[in-house]
């Protein structure tokens, strides 16, 4: 199986530059969760996992053995997600892979996706979606109707939107959704803009009624007689730069219903993301402090973090779920978004709730064993509580002091790292929202707290 290993897998954070150490410090992240990530299983979700019976999956599971020579397990609470014991695997290398069965994400990953529960039929709003493992993901749950007959399946057809400001990731989103989504890139946008003023609203429901099709078609040839080029089109905005459907044209752009479920994974500095953090082995360890801690990245990260947050909440329906995740673990860019979030928009408007696949355990208690290696089990914990001051003395040494009620409001958000959860790390606040607000606040206004 040796040339099913990848090399150079082991991080070290002895490593590491000494200001990047001191942001670790300051944010009380302790460094053994980079030292342990080769120790760590590699995850995969099956593709369209729910059109499985539990005897074609024990046979995935079994071909994956076979083929990564180490152990495959479920993961217990996250439906269709698998764990391979062996990280160093080359999943492009395994037949499962090949034949799009499985794809690589993190559990932890699959956990913010699943925090929105999305319906089969919701419109789905992914704000930062590039590279685009979370939308691959979203677009297979609002498609799922393999229950329904053909009328319903179109009354109900969901879409899944994803939104990113950098064209050449989206266009890597694109590929993976023409790779692996099969028939549910129908119900696939991606719009090259900037999140923080997205305006686009989810399409209508009429767009798939296959009459209104028909319409769009022939208005689409009309333009085209007009000689409107695509890049003209596309340069509109608000215009999908990339959608199965006929929906590339303006004509088909929206309705005016706001989204079910809004995801808004933002930009952060991933320090979290042990994969990302392993490029540094080859891009050198300095451009950590750069990349991640230099210049004025704390700083304007959070204020970015708050406004895509703002306008993820602003294109949610009411009673809708809003997901709020990032792949770091600085306070600055969780906890305190969240607060400055909170500050912003009362009790009686935004909840956060606790993580559905976490149960009753809401983040804060210990889950045991959701996986095990060869004969030996490991103990994991499912997730670790948010940060928040311990002492009297560090409340008013973070000058929180008067923003209790904010980190009281904020208890079901969760915390995953390799320590105590046995993934990579990420933060997940699952919000509600409970009525719409009509205020608007000005741009100097979003800022955490
Ligand atoms: C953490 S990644 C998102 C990962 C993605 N959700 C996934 O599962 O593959 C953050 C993304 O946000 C994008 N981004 C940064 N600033 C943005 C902005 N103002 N509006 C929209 N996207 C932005 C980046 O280009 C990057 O692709």
């Amino acid at each position: 199986m040796e040339t099913l290993k990848k090399d150079g897998y082991k991080i070290s954070s002895a490593n590491f530059p000494s200001d990047f150490v001191e942001f670790l410090k300051s944010n009380h992240i302790d460094p053994r969760i980079y030292d342990i990530h080769h120790k760590l299983p590699r995850y995969v979700r099956i593709i369209e996992y729910s059109r499985y019976s539990q005897e074609q999956i024990q046979s995935l599971i079994e071909q994956i053995q076979t083929d990564a020579g180490c152990m495959v397990f479920q993961v217990f609470r996250v439906p269709g997600f698998l764990a391979i014991a062996d990280q160093t695997v080359k999943l492009s290398q395994l037949r499962a892979s090949k034949e799009k069965r499985i794809v690589g994400i993190d559990v932890s990953s699959g956990i913010a996706v699943l925090s929105l529960s999305v319906e089969p039929g919701d419109n789905v709003l992914d704000l930062c979606c590039a590279p685009g493992a979370k939308l691959l993901y979203l677009a297979e749950l609002v498609a799922e109707n393999k229950d329904m007959d053909a009328e319903n399946v179109l009354a109900k057809r969901g879409s899944a939107t994803g939104v990113d400001i950098s064209q050449h990731r989206a266009a890597t989103c694109r590929s993976i959704i023409t790779k692996y989504a099969g028939q549910n890139k129908g119900h696939v946008r991606i719009f090259v803009e900037d999140g923080t003023t997205f305006d686009a609203k989810a399409p209508a429901k009429s767009w798939w009624d296959p009459r209104v099709t028909k319409e769009a078609m022939s208005e689409t040839l009309d333009r085209k007689r007009q000689s409107m080029s695509k890049r003209q089109m596309r340069k509109r905005q608000g215009t999908p730069w990339f959608a199965a459907h006929l929906l590339s044209t303006p004509y088909a752009n929206s309705g005016a219903e706001l989204y079910d479920r809004v995801l808004v994974d933002a930009e952060c500095t991933h320090d979290g993301s042990l994969a990302h953090i392993l490029k540094y082995k080859d891009w050198g360890w300095d451009q950590l402090k750069t990349q991640v801690v230099g210049n004025s990245r704390p700083s304007s990260v959070p204020v970015l973090q708050s406004r895509l947050l703002e306008n993820g909440w602003r294109l949610l329906k009411p009673m809708g779920v809003l997901v709020y995740s990032t792949c770091s673990l600085s306070r600055k860019q969780n906890e305190l978004v969240l607060a400055g979030f909170l500050s912003r928009h009362g009790e009686d408007e935004a909840r956060v709730e606790p993580i559905d696949c976490l149960d009753h355990c809401s983040g804060l208690e210990k889950h045991d064993i959701f996986i095990g290696q060869r004969n030996e089990s490991i103990s994991v914990a499912f997730a670790s509580p948010i940060w928040s001051p311990q002492t009297e003395a560090e409340w008013i040494y973070c000058g929180l002091e008067d923003k209790r009620h904010l980190f009281a409001r904020m208890q079901n958000a969760a915390r995953f790292d390799p320590l105590v959860s046995n993934t990579s790390g990420m933060f997940i606040a699952r919000i509600r929202k409970l009525r719409h607000s009509s205020r608007q606040f000005e741009q100097d206004e979003l800022v955490p707290i």
